[in-house]
C-alpha cells in the first residue's frame, strides 16, 4: 500500500475507453495536499470522465486511482467519505428551502453531525437558506451544491466546471469559496475547467489534459515564467543581427522577418540596442511581446508535447 500520505490523489496509468477509442489514455495525476489543483482542458478533452473514475462513478480501463495514499477500487467507502463533490449541475427539490435540501441529503447520507448552518455560512447562503430553491439564480445554485459537498466535512473537494453557466458576480463568489477552502478550511481543492483564466486565477498547481493526455502537470508558477515576454527586434538585416545577437550569447531566432529574443531578455532592452546600433544595424522597432497563458495552452495543446 501507499503510504504516502501527502498525496490526496495519484492515479497511475489511468486509461478509459469507450469501444475502441481512448478517451482517458494513461494518465498520472499527483494532488497534493493543501493544493488547489487546476485540472484544465478544452471541452472534450477529458476532464469529466477522469473526475468520474476518480469518484468511482465509473471503472478505468486500465490503471488505478489512489486516494490519500490507497486504492480506491479496495478501500472505495472509507476514501469516497473523505470528499466531496460537485459534478455536473447538482438537481435540487425546488419547493423546498436550501436549507430543507441540505436536511435530506445529510439524511441521505447518514451523516451525524450537524453542520448545515456552518456550511450555508461557508457559502454565503445564509440570508437565503429558508427560501424555496426554485427562487434562486443559477450562481446560488451552484453555492448550495458546493455547500452540499461541505457537509460531511470533507478533506478534500472535487469540482467539474463550477462556474460553467454563472455570470461574473456569480463566478466571483464561486472562485473566492475555492480559495478560502485550503486557506480556512484546509481543505484540497480539485477543480476542473476549459478556460486558462479561472484556473490562472485560483491554482496553485496545474494538470493540463488534451485528447485523453495529460500534457502538463506543474506548477502554476512553472506555466506563467513560460509566459514571459519575448522581445521582438526589427531591422534592415535580421540575419547579421541575428548573428551578432547570437555571439553575445542572445537566443536569437528569426521568425517572420523579424527577430525573436526569449524571455529574459526583454530586460536587457536598452543594452541589445545599443550593441545593435553600435554594430551598424538600424532598429526600426523594439516590442516586448507577451505571451498570454493562452498562448502557452495552445502551443502546449498544438503540438503533441508530453510530460
Ligand atoms: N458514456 C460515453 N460513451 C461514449 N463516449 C463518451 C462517454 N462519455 C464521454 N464520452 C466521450 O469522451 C470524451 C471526453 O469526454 P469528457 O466529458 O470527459 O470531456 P470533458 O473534458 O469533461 O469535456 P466537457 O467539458 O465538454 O464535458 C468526449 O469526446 C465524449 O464524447
Amino acid at each position: 500500500m501507499n503510504t504516502n500520505t501527502n498525496m490526496m490523489i495519484e492515479t497511475k496509468h489511468l486509461t478509459r475507453r469507450y469501444g475502441t477509442r481512448v478517451v482517458v489514455d494513461d494518465v498520472n495525476l499527483q494532488v497534493k495536499k493543501g493544493e488547489i489543483y487546476g485540472f484544465l482542458g478544452p471541452n472534450g478533452a477529458g476532464k469529466t470522465t477522469t473526475i468520474r473514475m476518480l469518484l468511482g462513478l465509473i471503472r478505468p480501463s486500465a490503471g488505478e486511482v489512489l486516494l490519500f495514499g490507497r486504492e480506491l477500487s479496495r478501500h472505495r467507502m472509507e476514501v469516497l467519505g473523505k470528499i466531496g463533490s460537485l459534478v455536473e449541475s447538482p438537481s435540487y427539490y425546488g419547493h423546498l428551502t436550501g436549507h430543507e435540501n441540505l436536511q435530506t441529503i445529510q439524511k441521505l447520507l447518514g451523516l451525524k453531525k450537524n453542520r448545515i448552518d456552518e456550511v450555508l455560512e461557508t457559502v454565503r447562503l445564509t440570508k437565503d437558506a429558508h427560501r424555496p430553491v426554485k427562487g434562486y439564480s443559477l450562481g446560488m445554485k451552484q453555492r448550495l451544491g458546493i455547500a452540499a459537498a461541505l457537509l460531511r466535512d470533507p478533506e478534500m473537494v472535487i469540482l467539474d466546471e463550477p462556474t460553467n453557466g454563472l455570470d461574473p458576480a456569480g463566478i466571483h463568489e464561486v472562485r473566492q469559496l475555492i480559495l478560502d477552502m485550503p486557506r480556512q478550511h484546509g481543505i484540497t481543492v480539485l477543480v476542473s475547467s476549459h478556460l486558462l483564466s479561472e484556473i490562472d486565477q485560483v491554482a496553485t498547481q496545474v494538470g493540463i489534459i488534451n485528447g485523453g493526455r495529460l500534457i502538463f502537470q506543474d506548477s502554476i508558477d512553472v506555466l506563467r515564467r513560460e509566459s514571459r515576454p519575448r522581445l521582438r527586434v526589427v531591422t534592415e538585416r535580421p540575419g547579421a543581427a541575428q548573428m551578432l545577437l547570437r555571439g553575445q550569447g542572445h537566443a536569437a531566432e528569426i521568425e517572420a522577418g523579424a527577430l525573436w529574443l526569449e524571455g529574459g531578455a526583454a530586460e536587457n532592452i536598452g543594452a541589445i540596442n545599443r550593441e545593435l546600433v553600435l554594430a551598424g544595424h538600424t532598429v526600426t522597432r523594439i516590442e516586448e511581446v507577451k505571451r498570454s497563458l493562452e498562448d502557452i495552452f495552445l502551443d502546449l495543446t498544438g503540438k503533441d508535447v508530453s510530460l
